[in-house]
This record gives C-alpha cells, structure tokens and sequence, in this order.
C-alpha cells in the first residue's frame, strides 16, 4: 500500500508544514481532553468531603477553561489539517487538468469522458478524504487510546480489560457496513448519472422526439430508470438503518460491561466513585475514535485505489509532444509549403487509411481536396497541425520535418476550421477571438466580415456580445460554421485549412466567403476539402483522394478533361443545378 500512496509523496512534502502543525494542535487537544475524565472523577470524589458551592464553582471553571482550550485545538486541528488536504486537492486537480489538456485528440478516444470527469471528481475527493478526515481521525483515536488508557489502567487494569473487549467490534462493523453502503452508494450515483444524461438527451434532443412522436415511449424509459434509482436507494436506507441499532447494542454493551464490573470495583472499594465516574466518561470519549477507526480503513482502502487510477491518468505523457523539436526554430516564420512524402498513416486502431501520399502545396497556393466519404480527406489535413502524428519525414514544411518545429510554433502558423464546428459557451466576440485572445472588436468585426457572418451577428440582440449555446442563441448550422471561419482568419494564418467548412452554407453565400478569402488568403497556403465542385474549382489545384490514394491531381480544367471521378463529381453536381433550376 505504501507504494501504491507513493505519488502523494511529492505533495505531501510540500504541506509538511502544514501537517506537523496540525499533528502538535491534534496531540495538545487529545491530552487535554484526556485530562477531562479526571476533573470530573475529582469533583465527583471532592463532593463527599466538601458539599460546597465554592467547591463546584472550581471544578466548573477548571472544566471550563479545559474546554475552551481542547476547543481551541480542535479547531486549529481540523482547520489545518482539511486545510491542507483540500490544497493537495487543489494541486492535484490542476496538475491532472494541464497533463489532460497537452493529450493529443486520441486519447478522448481511448478514454471515455465519463471515466475522466469520475476520475478527476470522485476519485480526487477520495484522496482528499484519505489525506484529511482518514490521517486526522486516525492520529486522533492512536493519540487519544495512548492518552486515556494510562489513566484508565491506573484506575483499574481489570476494568479496562472487559471493557475495551467490545470496542473492536464497532470499528469492524463500521468498516464492513462501510464498505457494502460505499459500494450501495456508487449504485445510486451510477443510476443517478444515467437518468441525468437520459433527461439532458431528452431536453436537447427535444426536436427529434417530438418529431417522431416518441414522448410516450420515452416517458417509459425514465420512469424505469427512476424505479431502479429509487430502488437502489432504498437499499441503502435499509443498510444504514440496520448500521445505527447494531453500533448501538456494540457500544451499549461495552457500557453496560463497565457499568456492571466497575460497579463491582466501587461496592468492593478498588476504586472510588469518582474514579468510577471518570471511567464512564472515559469510555464515552472512546465511542467515537473506535467509530472512526473502521471508518478510516474504508477511506484509505478507496482513497489508494483512487490514487493509482488519478496517478494512470497523470503519467500518461501526451502522444504527440515537443521531444524531436529544434528549440531553435522557435520563432522562425514559416512560410506555408507544405509536402507530403510517401505519407502512409494508420491510426491506433484500424488498418492503414493513407497509402504512399506524395503532394506538394507550394507556399501561397491552394489545394481543393475531393473525394468519396471516408477516403482519409479529414485523415490528411489533421497530420498537418499533428492533430495526428505520421511517421519522422513523412509530413514536411518548408523543407522540414513538421516534428522539428515546436508545437506551439506549427500551430501557430495554422488556421483550421474543423469538419465539426464546436463553439464555446461564451459571447461570440469571445469564440472568434479564441485563437488571439487580446483581439479588439474592430479585428473580430473584420474577420467576421470576410467570413460573411458579421451582418448576421449584428442583427442578434447583443451583437457580438451575444452567447451562444445553452446559455444564450443557437446559431444555424451555417451561422456557426463561419463563425468558425472567422475564428481561423483571424489568427492571420500562413497556412489556412478548411475541412469541409462550407458544407452547411448554400451556393451563393459560399460564392461570397470564397471571394472574400481569396483577398485574406492572398500570398498563404490554403487547403480546401469540399464536396461541391463549386468550393473546388477556384483552387490552384485539386487532389482527389479515393481509398487513401491520390487518383487525380491537377486544375479544374484538366481534371474536367480526364473524365475521371472529378469530371464524373462536376457532371452530376451540374445536372442537380440544372434540375433545381427547372
Ligand atoms: N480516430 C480514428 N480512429 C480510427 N479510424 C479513424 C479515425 N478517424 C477516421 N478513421 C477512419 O479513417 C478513414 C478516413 O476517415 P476521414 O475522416 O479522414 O475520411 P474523410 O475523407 O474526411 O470522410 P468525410 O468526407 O466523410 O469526412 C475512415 O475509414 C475512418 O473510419
């Protein structure tokens, strides 16, 4: 277990501090509240010579002024110790966010989200848990048993003896009834998370059930879910009421064992009642370390298992990193040629999509590339921000292996609008400017401009200050894709990819973002994956991809002449028009 807890170490150390304080304010509580028992055995014994009120005056003080300061340390105790378990939370939590935020798109592919948010959530509040009520519950019971039970020995060996016999039993009850309410509990709350994500499906998926009139059915399907919820929590209510009563008739009789044999000690005189007393509260003072103790095994067995599946995620070094860069190449301008040779590519999983690719983009051109759904269109264009990585020298810029450039560089030069636009939660202002955060509302209105969406975003209520999603308006399929085209020009990119940007605009409005591009894209390499030969035809020159293979390349004209899959593409897409037109 100790090598299991080992990736805490470094936090840990840097909270030491912290928790040696809070160890000497948890000794200094204990001792004082061991202290307690004793006051009140003296007080009790003090009674039978001096039955004064002076006399209980005193041990009232004296008892209180004890409580002020095992109050006073109990606070400091739990104030420093949670204190700091919930700064290691703190720490924790944002090393697991950055190391997620460097992984490469493949790995929200082999880790399923919802494994993910558990991991960065119950199991980090499961640790928190092991590093601060476990740790401080149990230094208190190890500090408080060794603090009384000198006391109690002194009073009487025997007594304490028959009466510890029981104590045990809670902590192994509390731990065994732990465990089952713990995993009881992970029921609930799995149950729970499928009937938030089937309501959260129903609300956004509102338009397709009423569309194919399926409320009924879908009504159903919850109140099923909701019985098992519901029957999954009553599990638990019955656990936890059985857990109460057998705790009680545990501790009960520990009591009543003390209450008998000590009785015996006092009628025999071994001890007096005073002491007798004492040891009644003494035994009180007991219940709960003894509760705590099978609490905390339960904490540090999910709180180990929390830290080696938090610590998998952290060790996971992203994929695709800065090891093979030229540092040097930092700040270097990259001018946009782009090649690709004998490009062969297979994702983790799967058989080879790219076979032997050898194109060449020069600097400032533009590549359109067509082809049949799933021919490796996207596959391609995703290799060149190493979205993806293909093997050493297979994907070069300006001469050089893209691997050479540093990450943030390569990026940096490149402006993508993906097949599946995604906007943020947040004004539109904010989801053009995501790529320069510091743009002015000049810079953003400019690159919505060119985008053709500006007069748009103009006419909603708050322009561009308006939010879009849940929060705030949907925007059309249309709408958000060049929302997502004014986000990549305004990164000024020397290299400006368009994956199927303008799948979801009609003919006319795509005329009008080609026009508008050609003047931004001027001097800069840009590469056009399109389904329509309308998107196609303007660039310098067209690949058509078929299996993962370039079949065709050259200009509009020339591929028109070949009469192949491009000139096949033109002919129907012109007849549809033609159709249309009619
Ligand atoms: N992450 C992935 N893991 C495994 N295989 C993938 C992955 N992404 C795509 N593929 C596979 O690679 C092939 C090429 O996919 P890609 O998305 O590049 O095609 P495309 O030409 O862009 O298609 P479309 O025109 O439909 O967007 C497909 O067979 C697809 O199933």
């Amino acid at each position: 277990m100790f090598n299991r807890l080992r990736p805490l170490f470094p936090y840990l150390r840097r909270y030491w501090r912290s928790f040696a304080w809070g160890c000497l304010a948890l000794v200094i509580y204990n001792c004082t509240k061991a202290v307690l028992p004793l006051i009140i055995g003296r007080a009790v014994d003090g009674l039978r010579h001096d039955l004064s009120a002076r006399h209980v005056a005193l041990y009232a003080s004296l008892l209180l002024g004890l409580a002020v300061v095992s109050g006073t340390f109990l606070y400091l105790m739990r104030q420093i110790i949670i204190g700091a378990s919930r700064e290691i939370e703190f720490d924790l939590r944002n090393d697991l966010f950055a190391n997620l935020e460097l992984q490469p798109p493949s790995f929200f592919q082999r880790h399923r989200t919802g494994d993910i948010m558990a991991r960065s959530t119950n199991d980090l509040s499961a640790v928190r848990q092991l590093l601060g009520p476990a740790i401080m519950y149990a230094a208190n019971t190890i500090v408080f048993t060794a603090a009384a039970l000198p006391f109690m020995m002194r009073i009487s060996p025997h007594l304490t003896l028959v009466a510890f016999l029981p104590l045990p039993f809670a902590s192994i009850l509390v731990q065994y009834f732990g465990a089952k309410i713990h995993t009881r509990f992970e029921r609930i709350q799995a149950m729970f998370s499928d009937i938030s994500a089937q309501a959260e499906e129903n609300f956004t998926g509102a338009r397709l059930i009423r569309a194919f009139a399926q409320e009924e059915a879908q009504i159903a399907a919850f109140e099923e879910s909701n019985r098992e919820y519901i029957r999954r929590s009553l599990l638990l209510a019955r656990l936890m009421a059985m857990l109460w009563p057998t705790l009680e008739l545990v501790l009960g009789l520990s009591l009543m064992i003390t209450l008998l044999v000590g009785g015996r000690e006092v009628v025999l005189h071994h001890i007096t009642v005073g002491q007798f007393t004492s040891y009644n509260v003494y035994m009180v003072q007991l219940t709960w370390p003894m509760i705590a103790i099978g609490w905390v095994v339960n904490l540090v067995q999910r709180g180990t298992a929390s830290v080696t599946r938090i610590h998998a995620l952290m060790i996971e070094k992203p994929a695709i990193d800065d090891s093979n860069a030229d540092a040097s190449l930092k700040d270097v301008a990259i001018q946009g040629d782009i090649t690709f040779d004998h490009l062969r590519f297979t994702y983790a999983t799967g058989p080879e999509v790219l076979h032997d690719i050898s194109l060449h983009v020069p600097a400032g051109s533009s590549l359109a590339i067509v082809g049949p759904t799933g021919a490796g269109k996207s596959t391609l264009t995703a290799l060149i921000p190493r979205l993806q990585d293909a093997d050493a020298g297979m994907v070069l810029i300006d001469g050089r292996p893209i691997a050479s450039y540093p990450l943030a560089t390569l990026r940096g030069a490149i402006g993508t609008v993906p097949q599946e636009t995604f906007l943020f939660s947040a004004t539109i202002h904010d989801n053009v400017s995501f790529g320069v955060p510091g743009a002015t509302r000049d810079e953003v209105v400019e690159a919505a401009r060119v985008a053709h969406i500006a007069d748009e975003i103009l006419e909603f209520p708050h322009g561009f200050d308006t939010i879009v999603g849940e929060r705030g308006v949907t925007l059309s399929g249309g709408q958000k894709q060049r929302t997502a085209i004014a986000r990549a020009i305004l990164r000024d990119p020397r290299i400006l990819i368009l994956d199927d940007a303008l799948a979801s605009v009609d003919t006319y409005t795509e005329e009008q973002i080609l026009n508008g591009l050609r003047t931004v894209m001027q001097g800069r390499t840009s590469i056009l994956i399109a389904h329509r030969v309308s998107t196609a035809r303007s660039a310098d020159r067209i690949a058509v991809l078929v299996d993962g293979r370039v079949a065709e390349l050259g200009t509009h004209d020339e591929l028109l002449a070949r009469g192949g899959y491009y000139a096949e593409l033109a002919e129907k897409q012109s007849l549809e028009q033609e159709l249309e037109a009619v």
